[in-house]
């Protein structure tokens, strides 16, 4: 199985409004709620991929029992949330009809004692031994190390496990000193964490880091990716309108997929180049349209080169 870390889970709320205005009062013309959180999101597009996957991290509260109650009716989803007193956040998107954009409101999660937080290390461990990869996806509540991910991935590599690191900030800067063989940034994180507005020498700095290969998500312009076999370029054929929410969670299982299928590169980025266009195509994060997905898996552009043995 393929196993994802959500530590700070969330019950995903979109709202769509006509139009979205500060100091303005909204009707809500549609409601959604979804288990979130990257790693869930990440799960989920696996195992409709028909990849087994765990998803391991916290949840706790009415908000944790409704994002467990809602995976464990996901096929293909085993839930190995740890209990926490706390109770699970909620996120909101604000879908605005007219212009398309979407506003994200995440808050902070709760805070996980001491005693839950070695209740997760012990849980880890014991899951590693049949895990195919792991994706360590998503904020830190309150409570959790800073360095946890750094710890994390200590412990998978350790195992022999592979290891995706999603996430931002500090936890992401520490996180890399781990070596973790995969990170996959958006624009803004790689600009935060290297200082440089320019991807590919934002993706070659983030690599020199520490991460073994870098897969930078460049929204509408695709991935750029910098690994030890090759440098690749990977372009969707044309800009999908709709909810960007989750799909560099779909970019990320494309990736592990590709990983665990062992699939050269260029087919691992079109892969993940494909799904994040049909999750936007799709109104609700976590979710990808299949025929998208599969009307674009044969027009994503890849270009790039295999680096000199
Ligand atoms: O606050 P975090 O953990 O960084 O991100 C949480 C989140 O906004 O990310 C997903 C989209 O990628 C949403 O489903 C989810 O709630």
């Amino acid at each position: 199985m393929i196993l994802t870390v959500t530590l700070n889970t969330a019950l995903d709320i979109t709202y769509r409004v006509r139009s979205l205005r500060p100091h303005a009062t909204h009707r809500v013309s549609e409601v959604t709620e979804r288990p979130g959180g990257k790693g869930v999101n990440v799960a989920r597009v696996l195992a409709a991929l028909g990849h087994p996957v765990t998803v391991t991290g916290f949840a706790g509260g009415g908000t944790g029992r409704a994002v467990r109650d809602a995976l464990g009716a996901v096929p293909g989803v085993v839930d190995a949330l740890v209990p926490t007193g706390g109770t699970t956040r909620r996120t909101v998107a604000v879908v605005d009809e007219r212009s398309g954009d979407t506003t994200q409101l995440n808050e902070p999660g709760p805070t996980i004692a001491p005693a839950e937080w070695a209740a997760f290390l012990a849980a880890f461990e014991d899951l590693l031994p049949a895990a195919a990869a792991v994706a360590l996806c998503g904020s830190l509540p309150p409570g959790v190390p800073v360095g946890a991910y750094a710890g994390l991935i200590r412990t998978a590599r350790a195992a022999g496990v592979p290891v995706l690191l999603d996430t931002s900030g500090e936890p992401l800067r520490r996180g890399l000193a781990a070596r973790p063989d995969l990170i996959k940034p958006n624009a803004e994180e790689l600009a935060e964490l290297t200082g440089s507005h320019e991807p590919t020498r934002a993706t070659q700095d983030a690599r020199r880091r520490g991460a073994h290969a870098v897969v930078a998500s460049l929204g509408a312009q695709g991935l750029l990716a910098v690994t030890p076999e090759g440098h690749w370029r990977a372009t969707p054929p044309a800009r999908v309108h709709g909810n960007p929410t989750g799909a560099g969670d779909s970019v990320a299982a494309g990736l592990l997929s590709g990983l665990v299928e062992q699939l050269p590169w260029p087919a691992r980025l079109t892969r993940a180049t494909a799904l994040a266009a049909a999750t936007v195509g799709a109104p609700v994060a976590g979710e990808f349209d299949r025929a998208v997905y599969e009307e674009l898996l044969a027009r994503v552009a890849v270009s790039g080169e295999v680096s000199a043995a």
